[in-house]
């Protein structure tokens, strides 16, 4: 760190996700700079350094995380290359926002808690920036309180506008309802132990061979059931809206509330674009957090544990698609260090 204590981030991964780390920590954060930023494809990391002051780029992770003005790091590459990252960090102790997936499947995510446990301490945070977003903390805060007595059910709706070229049906699981499954665990407190998935006729939409849309269905160690709706191929908008069910009420976050417009032959608002316009805050409010617990020497938020957990129901939920029938999810007893 600096002598003002300015953490130095090497941002990994310069694509969709990294370059907008990039630009939130160059522009929004406080208490950070970009030190380095890494990429495998050589052009895009240069494009992405140019006219940050003191962004040095790299094309390889571990020369950046050896780079002395790098105090912390940032990974934004995709899942499958998370471990290598994640491994070299810990060889140098250093702090790490991981965007989620922590990792793409439990063996390897179990790999990264037992090096996360040699070190002796957590570094890791996870980016399931769900859990800084306003409304899922306001439900987070009412369950919490019990204000309308003890949840019973969640039903999600998780609807992307399309999807990038190749999307599979296990990814609809990873990519997406990896959401669904760290917000369940994280606002009921409690770990999926089963999983189920329905699936309708596909959409017309849907490129062929994906099944879109799909109904998930999880089971709780303490007895809640939570269904989502995952439609990534719905066209008309992003949605991301999640209900609680309590003995005493329900309470609800997501849908639109912008403008309300009345206007010759149409009534409403306008629809959220994209993941990026609907969580932007909550990805200032995760980088923020990180850096400000970073500063203290603290470590935050979702951990190695809820990634494993996450990748772990993952698999059961990729199984559940496959065999058409229910799941257990199957999890190590949690390590002290999680605890
Ligand atoms: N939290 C969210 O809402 C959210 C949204 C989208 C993506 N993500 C996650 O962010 C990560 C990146 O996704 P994206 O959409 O930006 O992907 P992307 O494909 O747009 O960008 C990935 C970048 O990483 C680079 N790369 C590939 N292998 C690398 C390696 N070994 N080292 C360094 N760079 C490497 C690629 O060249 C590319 O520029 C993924 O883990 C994804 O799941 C999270
Ligand atoms: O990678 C993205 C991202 O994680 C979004 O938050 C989610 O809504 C999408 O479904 C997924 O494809």
């Amino acid at each position: 760190m600096t002598s003002q204590g300015t953490l130095g981030v090497a941002v990994i991964g310069t694509g969709r996700m990294g370059a907008d780390h990039v630009r939130r920590i160059d522009e929004v954060i406080s208490g950070a700079r970009v030190a380095a930023v890494v990429d495998i494809d050589e052009a895009r990391v240069k494009s992405v350094a140019d006219g940050i002051e003191g962004a040095v780029p790299y094309t390889d992770p571990a020369a950046a995380m050896a780079d002395p003005a790098v105090d912390a790091v940032l990974i934004a590459s995709p899942g499958p290359a998370h471990e290598a990252a994640l491994l070299t960090a810990f060889d140098h102790d250093l702090p790490v926002l991981c965007e989620k997936p922590l990792t793409p499947d439990p063996a390897s995510a179990l790999r990264v808690m037992e090096a996360e446990q040699k070190l002796g301490h957590r570094r890791v945070q996870v980016g399931f920036m769900r859990r800084y977003d306003a409304g899922y903390r306001k439900l987070k805060a009412l369950l919490d309180r019990g204000t309308y007595g003890r949840p019973l059910m969640l039903h999600n709706k998780h609807r992307n506008a399309d999807t990038p070229p190749g999307f599979t049906d296990a990814m609809t699981v990873h990519d997406s309802a990896v959401h669904e499954i760290d917000v369940t665990r994280w606002l009921l407190d409690d770990e999926i132990t089963a999983v189920r998935v329905l699936r309708p006729a596909p959409s017309g939409n849907a490129a062929e061979g994906l099944s879109d849309p799909q109904l998930i269905l999880f089971e709780t160690a303490a007895g809640r059931l939570v269904d989502t709706e995952l439609f990534v191929t719905c066209g008309f908008g992003y949605q991301v809206v999640c209900e609680a069910v309590c003995e005493g009420g329900t309470a609800r976050i997501g849908d639109d509330h912008g403008v309300f417009v009345n206007t010759a032959g149409h009534w409403g608002g306008a629809i959220t674009p994209g993941f990026v316009e609907r969580f932007e805050e909550a990805y200032d409010r995760q980088v923020q957090h990180w850096v400000n617990a970073t500063r203290r020497g603290e470590v935050e938020g979702p951990g190695c544990w809820d990634g494993y957990a996450a990748a772990a129901v993952c698999a059961a939920g990729v199984r559940a698609q496959e065999s058409g029938e229910r799941v257990a999810v199957e999890l190590i007893e949690r390590p002290a260090l999680y605890r």
